[in-house]
């Protein structure tokens, strides 16, 4: 079973909303989907491994919707509760590059996590997202730990640059070391950040970078992987969570990482080209 925990909030995807006037109406195509970069990679990859999502979400009737439309999509959710359920703000420009405007809401609150939940565990996934706070920051790489020493597979996300540096170099560094996972994947901009902290894996280090080629960096080497550019993309949102989803459905089907990430490279292309995440 893949296991991802981390963030389930509703994105409110604003296309054509990248640029705003001040003081006045500012039309927009509007459209409310589940979001989260956790609940993201579940929801993507459900429909080809057994697939648990586990979270912290507010006791209101977004988080009865966002449970039943990760439910819907073939995943098994457990959720903690805290009082409001986190929501973000895409704003997505002409080319599909998106600006978020992020409030985690319960999903900053997750806390130390029920043993029985992460029983059967042959890979756990965690976006960086998730250990932006000391408290849930422990219950991750608890979790972690713990799936590693029954013989599963971890990834870590590294979600963002400004998670990134709101972590800072050596609590990152720290939660790496103390994690070990065994493949990081990170976009351009979050790689550059994690190379400028210096920043190592023992791992697989897969850095994604839009159009171009991924790079798989592995025991010193590294390969490039081509991906079929997309001229028409209508939102990126959720296209690294497609990626990753992808990656690991193949690589727990025995794929090595450079197939896993020809397997990510096709997944992101299906979040390309709809509004909000798969
Ligand atoms: N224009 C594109 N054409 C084809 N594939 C793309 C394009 N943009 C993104 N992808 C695919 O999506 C993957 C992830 O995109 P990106 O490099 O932007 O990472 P990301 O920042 O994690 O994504 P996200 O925007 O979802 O946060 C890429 O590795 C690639 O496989
Ligand atoms: O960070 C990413 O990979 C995303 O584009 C997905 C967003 O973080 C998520 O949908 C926001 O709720």
């Amino acid at each position: 079973m893949l296991i991802v925990i981390g963030d389930l909030v509703a994105d409110l995807i604003v296309l054509g909303g990248a640029t705003l006037e001040r003081g006045t109406d500012n039309p927009a195509e509007v459209r409310l989907t589940r979001g989260g970069s956790a609940a993201n990679v579940a929801a993507a990859a459900a429909s080809a491994v057994p697939t648990r999502f586990i979270g912290c979400v507010g006791v209101d009737p977004l988080a009865t919707a966002l449970i039943a439309d990760l439910e819907s999509a073939g995943v098994d959710v457990r959720v903690q509760r805290a009082e409001r359920t986190g929501a973000i703000v895409v704003l997505v420009d002409a080319v599909g590059e998106r600006t978020m405007i992020t409030d985690r809401g319960a999903a900053a609150e997750l806390a130390a996590i029920d043993p029985a939940w992460l029983t059967g565990a042959r890979w756990l996934h965690l976006p960086l997202y998730g250990f932006a706070e000391p408290g849930s920051r422990q219950a991750l790489t608890d979790a972690a730990t713990s799936v590693a020493a029954e013989g599963g597979c971890v990834s870590v996300d590294l979600s963002s640059v400004a998670t990134l540096r709101a972590l800072g170099a050596r609590a990152v560094a720290e939660v790496l070391r103390r994690i070990s996972p065994d493949v990081v994947f990170a976009n351009r901009d979050e790689a550059d950040v994690a190379g400028s902290f210096g920043l190592t894996t023992r791992g697989v280090l897969v850095v994604k970078r839009g159009p171009e080629p991924v790079l798989v960096h592995e025991r010193g080497a590294v390969a490039e992987i081509a991906v079929d550019p997309v001229d028409d993309v209508l939102d990126s949102t959720g296209a690294g969570d497609a990626f990753a989803a992808g990656y690991i459905v193949a690589a727990l089907a025995g794929a090595d990482a450079a197939a896993a990430a020809r397997a990510g490279g096709v997944r992101a292309m299906a979040a390309l080209r709809r509004a909000g995440a798969l």
